[in-house]
This record gives C-alpha cells, structure tokens and sequence, in this order.
C-alpha cells in the first residue's frame, strides 16, 4: 500500500514560503493513502492559478488545464475511466468567477468526483486582483477604492444547487482537512470542499490570524446534524459562510454513474482503453 510520501511528485513547489497550498498539497497525499489508493489509481486535474500548480506536485496522474476548466476535464476523464479516484481543484478565480458555470452544473450533476477549491479571496497568481471571495471593501489594484461588490457564498450555492457532499477547512488543521478530503473520496457522488488556503503575499486581510479569529468549528455545534440540510443552510448563514466540517452530505441520492441505463455492466476494459489511446495517437499524428 502506498504511503503518503508516495504520493509527493519530485519536484520543489513553486509556492511562497507560507502559501496555505502546501498543506492541501500534504492532506490531498495523506488522504489517498489513508483510503487504500496507489498513484496510478489516482487523478489530479486542476485550472490555472497559484494553485493549479497542485496536479505537478501530486505523484499520480495529472492534468494542468486551463482556467476554469478544471470540472470539464475533471468529469470526462471519471466517464472515460471509472476507475480512477478523481480529484479536481483549483482557486476560488478558476471555480467561481471563469468557472461557475461548471461548478454549478458538476454539483447538480452529481458525478462522482471531489472538488477541492483552494480559497484565498483573491486572484494569486495574478498578483492580486479582486475575486468573487473578496468581501465588499476589500482593495487591491483591480479595486484601489475597495470592492463595491458583495462575495459569493460557496457553502449556500453549493446547498442550494442540490450537493450532496459539502465541506469547508482550514489548510493549517491538516488532520480535520485530511479526514474531510478522506471522506469526500469515499463519498458517492459529487463532493464539494471548499479550504480556505491564505495568499501570504497579496492578501492581507484573509490571513492565518484572521480566520483563527473568525472560523467556527461545525464539532463545536452541539446538536449539529449534518444530514439536515435546513441546518446546514441556516448555520452557514448564521456564520456568515464561516463554519469548517462536513456541513452536509447526502448518501441516499445515486450519482450521475448510477443514473446511467447499462453504465454499471459497460465497464471499459484496460485493453480497450489502451484501444482508445492508439487511436488517439494514431489521429493525432495526422494533424502533427
Ligand atoms: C481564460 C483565461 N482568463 C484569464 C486568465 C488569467 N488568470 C490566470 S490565473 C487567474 C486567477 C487566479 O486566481 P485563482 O483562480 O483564485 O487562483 P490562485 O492563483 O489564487 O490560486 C487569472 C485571471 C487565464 N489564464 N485564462
Ligand atoms: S501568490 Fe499567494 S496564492 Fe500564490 S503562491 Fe504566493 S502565497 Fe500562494
């Protein structure tokens, strides 16, 4: 069985010292190994950003895709090979400003894939712009005035689109983090965590010290049912979207996979993937 030291690429990330990437970059590893997967068992596809850098990092198959466009790639690479653990991310730029559309349509969809989006509140790798996370005030170059924008609220889109697995953390509490992304794997269906990563170099405000002023752990709760979705919507808003745990999850409703007349007997064959490859090659060449 593959430990999580396995899952590290050999390649030194390119990250700012202190970026809340590492640490998804460690819990994603930890999580795969935790839940029994190998590299070649799993697949990493990201957009472009700061942290769309993570499908390098991670020792597995990975696709670098553009902006945005993570979902897409994300979902055809699950319907294309039912094998593989698929895991698509990003940040709060790629899957809720460029990307929204598919956020949206993949949540209601309900394929059976995890999307982990790297929450800053701010565009890194740009050096800094306003995102659809950043609250109203918030200044940056796009915004020298401060944001005349309200932020969107992942958690309360998420439920409202019909999800079926919905969580929030913190990148530094690896251990709440690792058991969160475990239990999004193991979910049947889509499974939506949000992780609040700060951008040590341009965001400011959104800082280490700030969320731990400002998160409310879900296990703090008493009485908190996450299978309630009235109490997961009620309790995101009474926090203003600052809650962390597993804030919903419904094991009942079958993913997109099962909803497919046949799907379950028509498992592609290695060999007639490995069909699909030559062809591909075969057509490729002709264009090259
Ligand atoms: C189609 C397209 N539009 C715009 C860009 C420029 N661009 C690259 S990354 C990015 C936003 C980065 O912010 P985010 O997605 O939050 O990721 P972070 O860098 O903060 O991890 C933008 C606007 C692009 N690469 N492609
Ligand atoms: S610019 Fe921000 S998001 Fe990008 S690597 Fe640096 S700290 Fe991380």
């Amino acid at each position: 069985m593959a430990t999580f030291k396995e899952f590290r690429n050999n390649v030194k990330p390119n990250w700012c010292p202190g970026c809340g990437d590492f640490s998804v970059q460690a819990a994603i590893q930890r999580a795969a190994a935790n839940v029994g997967l190998e590299p070649e068992g799993l697949a990493v596809v990201s957009g472009i950003g700061c942290s769309g850098r993570i499908s390098g990092y991670i020792k597995s198959y990975g696709f670098h895709g553009i902006h945005g466009r993570s979902l897409p790639i994300a979902q055809g690479v699950k319907m294309a090979n039912r094998e593989l653990t698929v895991i698509a991310s990003g940040g709060d730029g790629d899957g809720f400003a460029i990307g929204m559309g598919h956020t949206i349509h993949a949540i209601r969809r309900n394929i059976d894939i995890t999307y982990i989006v790297m929450d800053n509140q701010i565009y890194g790798l740009t050096k800094g712009q306003t995102s659809p996370r950043s609250a109203a005030g918030f200044k940056t170059k796009s915004t020298p005035d401060g944001s005349i924008e309200q932020a969107i609220s992942p958690m309360e889109l998420a439920l409202s689109a019909g999800a079926t697995f919905v969580a929030q953390s913190f990148s530094t509490d690896l251990k709440d983090l690792t058991a969160i992304i475990e239990a999004g794997i193991q979910h049947k269906g889509f499974s939506f965590i949000n992780v609040f990563s700060p951008c040590v170099t341009y965001n400011k405000i959104n800082t280490y010290d700030w969320f731990k002023e400002n998160l409310t752990k879900l296990a703090t709760i008493e009485g908190y049912d996450s299978t309630n979705r009235e109490m997961a919507m009620q309790t995101v808003m009474e926090h203003d979207g600052l809650v962390t745990g597993i804030i919903y999850q419904n094991k009942d409703r079958q993913s997109y996979q099962e909803l497919i007349p046949g799907y379950a007997e028509e498992s592609l064959t290695k060999a007639e993937l490995q069909l699909s490859q030559e062809s591909f090659d075969k057509l490729a060449s002709e264009f090259m």
